[in-house]
């Protein structure tokens, strides 16, 4: 229950609202208690066991009477909406702000927490946890002030009445609030149980959507509707226990409730008889309507309390990851000097302790206007290095140094906004090809139709944007279109350009382009580099693709194993020579200039 406290802050923030709520859960509860003993003094009026203050006669004294009940009720209705405008609306502001903070924290953790962290359960955070969070601010805050609020008043009505009476009507509540604690536990614990059959059932049928072709080329229908079939009957299974344990629900409460009344009718009874005190018939009701008034307060306890167990669990969960401090953090808000090189110096890194290096001993320079190459065999540590080079990761030994300085010491925003990366897995979002390339405009430049017209261009995709009906306005994704993987890539190179940045780093971003749209591109990429003076580092697998590079790293498992000019390598029985000849006969066109 700790972990709730952090919530705290955001009872102080919307303080007026909850202290209104309580002020209106009190009003609305003392006309709530002062009903069933208007009640109950009619009843003894209209039988004459109790004098009337309202009039003389029978018909004005019921009429006044039951004019007064509705009015009560009117009130008590009126409080109660806006108890429910004030503190559920409350717990509706504190959820957003809260999913707000989580989405701003997510955005300032590192590459390295995503990689840890599955996609699934940073979703839940957001969404599942912070909803049982809500659980307790609103239904949760509101039903514990209102059985706070209700039960002085109510037993001050029935001690005034008969203390023997109030025992006895009183003694199957704790009961129930046990009762139904047990109940909700266990509702719950199905509940989740059901949602996680439920979500497993959707994933399954989503993939079996999405990967259809590959299901039907396999011949593997029968195995999916097998899987399918499965996952359902379990959902069944579950979701059946879950509906048995609702139909107690209800029914255990109107048990109790119903022991309460008889044994209330029936104590009641026997003292009247008994004349053992004063009670009167009119108290009796008054008593049964007040059990009822405390029935769902009393249930709530239960209800509530489980509730808050539950919200406690997720905000533990949310603490924890609040807590979270990213590995990459921007150390200084000074502005930058203008590019002179990157150096590395003997830099090495491990993506964990307990893992042998993916990178070891690197040296490098990158000078402004220059075009660095990296190829290298699978695995080798290509995209590991590109990560280093704008501080997606930080080494584990040696330096990378931005002109004299550490790159880890200087304004990491500042940085960025001069740099761009077209990583190798292209990611569209499901928007416009219009706003996709814009995503890579500055926060405070203008996007212009020229600018995206000019980086489509260089990217050699404006011919396929200007083929689609809505052009540029061509929704991509589930909702629109799909592009074809070179399509995808070229989009994702416009986004790039189109910020004109001063390091530009591609990670094998032209494997799924034709040779010769991938000379069209590095043609505009080496003007483009010639008029603004822009550094590249180029990574690939195919040699061709680093035609315009001045100076080429080879990797080979996390170390350079070559390094120079093409020509130079080229004159070398390397590596890099032996990847040409390979090349060279695979695609002899590809190497003419
Ligand atoms: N998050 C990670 N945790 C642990 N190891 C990782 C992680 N990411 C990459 N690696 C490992 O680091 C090594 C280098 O990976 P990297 O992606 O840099 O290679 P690459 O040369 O770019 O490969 P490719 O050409 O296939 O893209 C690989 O052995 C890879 O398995």
């Amino acid at each position: 229950m700790k972990s709730l406290s952090y919530l705290n802050k955001y009872f102080f923030k919307y303080r007026w609202r909850l202290l209104l709520g309580i002020l209106f859960i009190v009003i609305n509860n003392y006309f709530a208690a002062k009903i069933p003993v208007m009640v109950g003094e009619s009843i003894d009026i209209l039988k004459g066991e109790k004098e009337s203050t309202l009039g003389q006669s029978l018909f004005w004294t019921a009429i006044s009477l039951a004019g007064l009940i509705i009015l009560f009720n009117i009130i008590k209705g009126f409080f109660l909406f806006l108890t429910r405008q004030t503190l559920i609306v409350m717990s509706r502001y504190i959820e957003f702000d809260l999913k707000n903070e989580i989405f701003e924290k997510y955005q300032q953790l590192d590459y390295s927490f995503y990689k840890r962290q599955s996609t699934g359960d940073l979703m839940n955070r957001i969404s599942e946890d912070v909803s049982q969070v809500r659980q307790y601010l609103g239904p949760g805050i509101m039903y514990t002030v209102n059985l706070i609020a209700l039960f002085p008043f109510n037993l001050y009505q029935m001690l005034k009445i008969n203390t023997e009476l109030a025992l006895y009507a009183l003694a199957p509540l704790p009961v129930m609030a046990v009762l139904i604690y047990l109940v909700s536990n266990r509702m719950n614990r199905l509940s989740k149980e059901v949602q996680q059959e439920q979500s497993r059932l959707s994933t399954l049928a989503q993939e079996s959507f999405s990967g259809i072709r590959v299901i039907k080329a396999y011949i593997q229908e029968k195995h999916a509707r097998k899987n399918f079939e499965t996952s359902s009957n379990s959902y069944l299974h579950k979701t059946m226990k879950l509906v048995r344990t609702n139909a107690l629900f209800m029914p255990t409460i109107s048990l109790l409730i119903g022991t309460s009344t008889l044994l209330t009718i029936y104590m009641g009874g026997l003292i009247i008889f008994g004349k053992t005190s004063n009670l009167k018939p009119g108290e009796i009701l008054t008593f049964i309507l007040i059990i009822y008034n405390l029935t769902w307060p009393f249930a709530s306890i239960g209800w509530v309390t489980s509730i808050n167990q539950r919200a406690a669990a997720s905000q533990e969960r949310i603490n924890e990851f609040l807590k979270t401090e990213p590995a990459i953090k921007n150390p200084s808000k000074e502005p930058i000097e203008p590019f002179q090189e990157i150096v590395f110096k003997d830099t090495s890194f491990k993506y964990r302790e307990d893992l042998p290096n993916v990178l070891s001993n690197i040296n490098f320079k990158l000078k402004p206007g220059e075009t660095l190459g990296i190829i290298g065999k699978t695995g080798s540590g290509k995209s590991t290095l590109l990560q280093l080079i704008v501080r997606q990761l930080d080494p584990t030994s040696g330096e990378i140094l931005y002109n004299s300085e550490k790159l880890s010491a200087i304004n990491l925003s500042e940085f960025r906004k001069n740099s761009a990366i077209v990583p190798q897995d292209v990611f569209l979002f499901s928007d416009t090809i219009y706003n996709n390339i814009a995503f890579g405009v500055l926060e405070d430049e203008e996007v212009s139709e020229e600018r995206i017209v000019e980086a489509a261009k260089n990217a050699h995709v404006l011919h396929n944007v200007e083929a689609f009906s809505d052009k540029f306005e061509t929704l991509l994704g589930e909702r629109g279109v799909n592009l074809s993987g070179g399509q995808k890539q070229r989009v994702s190179i416009a986004r790039a350009l189109i910020r004109k940045p001063q390091i530009l780093l591609l990670d094998d971003c032209l494997s799924a382009v034709d040779t010769e749209t991938e000379e069209i591109i590095l043609g505009n990429l080496k003007r483009l580099n010639q008029e603004h003076q822009t550094t590249s580092v180029i990574v690939s697998h195919r040699i061709s693709s680093l035609r315009n590079a001045n100076y080429i790293l080879v990797l080979e498992d996390g170390k350079i194993v070559e390094e120079g000019k093409p020509e130079n390598l080229l004159r070398k029985a390397g590596l890099y020579r032996e990847l040409y000849d390979k090349q060279l006969m695979e695609e002899p066109n590809v190497f003419e200039d």
